[in-house]
């Protein structure tokens, strides 16, 4: 294995801890304490684990934590009005609603009803709109995890070949933007490009979002490139024994860190950025909310 292993996990402590930094200088210079809300709507186990460790990391950095369960049979109408109520709550700096949300529920109708300066996911369609025109936007958490990370490792983006694999409106689309805002030449591919192989084998950056377990293979990686992968799959595991499972990402990680000249590894790598991130946004939203200047480093 050569490629440099990127620690997603120790980056994202060190994101977290200039958050606390940046919270604790907000309480004493100005008496303001940046407050999330978490809105949980069901049981999915998945999305449990993730709201609980939101909800303490939040607590962690210093932050007010309020956190909204619902059933899993909640009509729209319910949900739109915790989140009114979140909108009107000045103690309040930004909201998050956990997805995926149940069938029954409009996900693109309850993400707009989110005041977009509250809106810490960036999935608000203003904030969409703001990214897309290279405006001051909130930046989606998991894609600006990434983008930080790999300005870490390579200083200035500007001029590299960077090929995003996976057009979803979460990741791929703002990661792609990211990325042409920092000067890279970007692809998105997808599961239906042509010679997908090929595309992938030109670029300097890989960022691999398409949610198809170990989908990118090793010969696919252009020697010494930079593999961001953020795929987060579930296999079984019997070779563990019965019940257990592992995790991978969307890139065959062993023969990718063969060819590779950095990678991120599943799990450790860009999941834990993701909270990190929606950490760095609530600090941000609350600064732009009291017309503060934003922490340093913690935005795009
Ligand atoms: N409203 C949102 N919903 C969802 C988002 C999001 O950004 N906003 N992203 C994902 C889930 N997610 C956060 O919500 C998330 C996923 C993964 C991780 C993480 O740290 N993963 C670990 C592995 C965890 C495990 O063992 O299962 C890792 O990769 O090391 C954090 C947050 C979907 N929903």
């Amino acid at each position: 294995m050569s490629a440099q292993v990127i620690d997603g996990k120790a980056f994202a402590a060190k994101v977290r801890g200039q958050v606390a930094e940046g919270v604790s200088k907000l309480k004493a210079d100005h008496d303001l304490v940046p407050g999330l809300a978490v809105v949980l709507v069901g049981e999915d186990p998945a999305s449990e684990v993730y709201v609980r460790s939101k909800g303490k990391m939040t607590v962690e950095v210093g932050m007010k934590s309020v956190e909204h369960r619902l059933d899993a049979d909640t009509s729209e109408t319910d949900l739109l009005a915790v989140i009114k109520s979140l909108n009107e709550d000045a103690s309040i700096h930004g909201i998050l609603v956990q997805l995926p949300l149940p069938k029954h529920l409009n996900e693109d109708l309850v993400i707009n009803s989110i005041d977009p300066a509250k809106d810490v996911d960036g999935f608000h369609i203003s904030n969409v709109g703001l990214l897309g025109t290279g405006q001051k936007s909130m930046v989606p958490c998991t894609p600006l995890g990434c983008l930080m990370m790999l300005r870490d490792h390579h200083g200035s983006l500007s001029g590299l070949d960077a090929v995003v694999v996976g057009r979803s409106n979460i990741v791929g689309k703002p990661m792609a933007q990211l990325l042409l805002g920092d000067s890279c030449t970007v692809t998105i591919a997808h599961s239906r490009t042509k010679d997908l192989p090929d595309v992938v084998r030109r670029a300097d950056i890989v960022v691999a979002a398409v949610g198809r377990p170990e989908m990118v293979p090793g010969d696919w990686i252009k020697p010494g490139a930079t593999v961001i992968d953020v795929g987060i799959n579930r296999l079984d595991a019997p070779e563990k024994g019965e019940g257990k499972t592992r995790l991978v990402g969307d890139v065959h990680y062993e023969s990718a860190a063969a060819v590779a000249g950095a990678i991120t590894p599943v799990p450790g790598g860009v999941g834990p950025m993701t909270i990190a991130c929606l950490l760095a946004n609530t600090l941000t939203a609350c600064c732009r909310a009291n017309g503060l200047p934003e922490p340093e480093g913690l935005t795009a």
